[in-house]
């Protein structure tokens, strides 16, 4: 592992490093927040996905959640969005390639290569980061939009890894969304009934209820996205019909971007806290 940046910030260490990703087949980029050390336990961990276009850097800038993280001894990791590298399958496009891997395993070339993210998040990333900082293995999940999908769909398939799951303005029904189908098309195939297994609203109508954890939904009213691609309703139906814990918040005037996240992280840290500090 090589360290990129350190940085002192609210009496903890803000850092960024790169390291080899097996799993991804190329060098990965990761930011972390340690809290300050009181010398009592290790500080549990809150990973944090974020959303189209972005990298590990979005979020420690413009989120201000160092803050309360170090008020409350919680460990922040932020992963980057795909694969990266000259190697690396790419398009054009915003939605498609590097800076939007989508937290899955493609099965479609040209993806297929590299396009891992669901194994390096559920088990190269967590696997380094337990042997490589002082953190407990107690850990939670966050995420904005194409990361609010990837939190949530984390969860769903690992019953038992995370102890809570929050997301901004996820992509909550990606199969049948704009975005969701442009990626999962290309990424795993035309047969739609593979893209079930990466849709958070399948996921839950298809869990049991000991998988079911804490989770909390913030969205903004005013989110240009919030009718074409990220419906959080239809969670909250599939939340109603299995009664899965999941609180939806509409946030009057708020749109999709990070001024957003900033507004309401503490919300989510302190939500996260309620169970990563038990
Ligand atoms: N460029 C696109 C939209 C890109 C965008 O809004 N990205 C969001 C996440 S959207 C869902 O995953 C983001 O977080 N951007 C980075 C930031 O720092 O704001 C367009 O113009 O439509």
């Amino acid at each position: 592992m090589e360290l990129l940046e350190e940085h002192h910030c609210f009496e903890g260490r803000q850092q960024r490093w790169r390291h080899d990703s097996a799993v991804l087949n190329c060098a990965m980029t990761f930011s972390i927040f340690l809290p300050p050390d009181t010398g009592a336990a290790k500080p549990p961990v809150l990973y944090w996905l974020s959303g189209l276009t972005c990298n590990d850097e979005n979020f420690t800038t413009k989120a201000g959640a160092q803050r309360v993280a170090a008020e409350l001894g919680i460990a922040l990791v932020m992963p980057d969005t795909s694969p990266r590298g000259d190697d690396v399958a790419d398009d054009a496009g915003y939605d498609l390639g590097k800076g939007a891997g989508f937290y899955l395993n493609a099965t479609q070339a040209p993806w297929a290569n590299h396009y891992r993210m669901y194994d390096y998040l559920r088990d190269e990333l967590p696997a380094l980061i337990q042997a490589e900082f002082a953190v407990s293995d107690r850990c939670a999940i966050s995420g904005h939009s194409m990361g609010g999908h990837g939190a949530l769909v984390m969860a769903l398939k690992n019953p038992g890894k995370y102890v809570s799951v929050s997301a901004f303005a996820p992509i909550v029904n990606p199969a049948q969304v704009p975005w969701g189908q442009k990626a999962f098309s290309h990424y795993l195939g035309e047969d739609a009934a593979t893209w079930q297994e990466w849709d958070s609203c399948a996921l839950m109508l298809a869990s049991q209820p000991e998988q079911a954890i804490p989770t909390l939904i913030d969205q903004g009213d005013a989110d240009q996205f919030l009718a074409s691609q990220l419906q959080p309703a239809v969670l909250a139906e599939a939340a109603r019909q299995k009664a899965w814990p999941l609180t939806l918040r509409i946030q009057t005037g708020y749109d999709h971007s990070y001024y957003f996240i900033a507004s309401f992280i503490e919300d989510h840290l302190r939500f996260h806290a309620q169970q990563l500090l038990k």
